[in-house]
């Protein structure tokens, strides 16, 4: 059964706390929160406070995804905020190992994320290093996307690697996550589901999650 992450993005901010508890009280596995910077990806979202906040109101393990440029510099604000797992995009700096090490210094676990146009192999030298790799099922930046179904083979890759060389990451997917496109995603070796507008655009978000965990039983 895959662990299910609603993204915030797509909850209701009038009333944050309240969709926060109907997840949380639901059987939400983690909260997915997307900090975009307006460069890396073309929208902006929210900072360290915002984390901060959730964090005073819901003991969910919070998914924090970096949409940034040079995640270096906000890491350990994220870290202060009381993140659980902090995740930076390869693509976003030159120095996705030190990056890496950051976030785990700081006691927090830690993420790489590649894009869809992103080859596994630029993430190999650092997949030892990492509690979870997310693999983008859409470009990043906004939520309500289609899910690219290309992005299928690189999750079954990656499932391989951690076989054959013995690691113990879990493999989150993230854009166009619904009830049909999480089964092949599971089938190659995802093992957590990212999914906002799925969860959120919908009366009863905790039957939507449900769904997600029934589908990949
Ligand atoms: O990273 C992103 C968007 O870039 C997300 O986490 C979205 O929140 C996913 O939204 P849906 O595709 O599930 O609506």
């Amino acid at each position: 059964m895959i662990k299910v992450a609603p993204s915030i993005l797509s909850a209701d901010y009038v009333n944050l706390q309240r969709d926060i508890e109907k997840v949380e009280k639901g059987g939400a596995d983690y909260l997915h929160i997307d900090v975009m910077d307006g460069t890396f990806v073309p929208s902006i979202s929210y900072g360290p406070g915002f984390v901060k906040a959730i964090r005073k109101v819901s003991n969910l393990f919070l998914d924090v995804h970096l949409m940034v440029q040079n995640p270096e510099h906000l890491i350990q604000d994220f870290i202060d905020a009381g993140s659980d797992l902090i995740g930076v995009q390869v693509e976003a700096t030159s120095h996705i190992h030190r990056a890496l090490q950051l976030i785990k210094n700081g006691g927090v676990k830690a993420e790489v994320v590649i894009n869809p146009g992103t080859p596994v192999s630029l993430i190999e030298p650092v997949l030892g290093m990492v509690d979870q790799v997310l693999v983008m099922t859409v470009n990043p930046g906004f939520g309500g996307q289609k899910f690219l179904p290309e992005t299928v083979a690189k999750i079954a890759q990656l499932d391989q690697i951690k076989k054959d060389r013995g690691y113990d990451y879990d493999i989150e997917i993230d854009g166009g996550v619904n009830n049909q496109t999480v089964v092949d995603c599971y089938k190659a070796g995802a093992t957590v589901a990212v999914a906002g507008s799925y969860v959120f655009n919908d009366a009863d978000p905790v039957a939507k999650m449900n769904t997600l965990k029934d589908v990949t039983k």
